[in-house]
């Protein structure tokens, strides 16, 4: 597959009472295949929306290339610009016309004809479970539905790709569970996304490919999967009611203690899993709470970032019956 976004050497200060600020960006690489979703993840402030404003030729790199389609967003920024929609964290639409008038409003702005704005429009609204909604003014709408209309106009033109910056923040998770529908469906239209989150999960629910930035690079990349591998195995792990119990299966099992906490690893497998459970029982220990924990990225963001999230706190991707 042909990259259709490439990033090399992304540098970017910003001038700060006269002085510069640290580096924002410090060398930042990646690339986005065809037809394929990236997750750029970082925490507040390492540079995600910058890294999006150079792609979308909104803002110039200080050094490092960046292209689009094979064009160059400084030199070719025009190019750039025709192939390529951005949504933003700021809801962009005008909250005193309808859903309908906005749309219409920005195909009319995009140079596409009445007869094209008229289908696209009520396409879009459809598409976007919005068409009850169309005659009804922006500021009515909920936060989940403005996200949604705006991710509407941000396909009119039928971009190649689409950028959105942290689409899903502050919306409630069914709000959030429908736009990635939304963004699943454009990308099987064949439109590539280039997607900005704090979510760990929206990355990993949405993206073939991840990019975790930390100190204006990329500090880690692969699929979710390999990301998660990086980190470890998945184990089982179980809290005993007191220290005592737990040593007392200690030595029945090839595993961690950590006071009232034992954790052995396991392939996941149903006998591997079944074996440990026997190994517990029999040493005569019940345990107050046990789970299979598989890697998540929460845990990825930790070992490679050396930074805890602070918005929530991590938990297991996966609880066993
Ligand atoms: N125009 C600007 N002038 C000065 N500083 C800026 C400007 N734009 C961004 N910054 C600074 O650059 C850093 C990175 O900001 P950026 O918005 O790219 O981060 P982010 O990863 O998108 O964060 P968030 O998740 O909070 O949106 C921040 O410290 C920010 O204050």
């Amino acid at each position: 597959m042909a990259a259709i976004v490439t990033a090399e050497g992304l540098c970017k200060s910003f001038a700060r009472r006269g002085s510069t600020s640290p580096p924002v960006l410090d060398g930042l690489d990646l690339e986005l295949e065809e037809g394929a979703v990236l997750a750029l993840l970082g925490p507040n402030g390492a540079g995600k929306t910058t890294t999006v404003r150079i792609l979308s030729t909104l803002l110039r790199p200080d050094a490092g290339r960046a292209t689009v389609a094979g064009f160059d967003v400084v030199r070719d920024a025009h190019r750039v610009r025709e192939i390529i929609s951005l949504t933003g964290q700021q809801v962009a639409v005008d909250a005193r016309q309808t859903g309908a008038e906005n749309l219409t409003m920005m195909g009319h702005l995009a140079h596409l004809s009445r007869q094209v704005v008229r289908g696209r429009v009520a396409e879009l609204l459809a598409a976007f479970d919005l068409a009850d909604a169309a005659g009804r003014r922006v500021d009515t709408y909920s936060g989940g539905m403005r996200r949604r209309l705006d991710l509407a106009a941000g396909l009119l033109t039928r971009p190649r790709v689409m950028f959105l910056d942290e689409p899903t923040t502050g919306l409630d998770p069914r709000s959030r569970q429908a736009l990635w529908d939304v963004v699943r469906g454009v990308v099987e239209e064949g439109t590539s996304v280039f997607l900005t989150t704090q979510y760990l999960e929206e990355a990993d629910r949405l993206a073939q490919r991840v990019a975790l930035v930390d100190g204006g690079r990329v500090a880690a990349e692969g699929t979710p999967a390999q990301l998660k591998r990086q980190v470890g195995e998945a184990g089982v792990e179980f809290t005993f009611a007191d220290p005592a119990a737990a040593a007392r299966v200690a030595p029945t099992l090839t595993g961690s203690v950590d006071g009232v906490r034992v954790r052995v690893a396991t392939d996941g497998s149903v006998a591997h899993v079944r074996a440990v459970l026997s190994a517990v029982e029999a040493a005569g220990a019940v345990p107050e709470h046990w789970e299979v924990r598989a890697p998540t990225l929460d845990d990825v963001f930790l070992t490679l970032t050396g930074q805890v999230r602070q918005d929530r706190p991590a938990r297991p991707a996966e609880v066993a019956a």
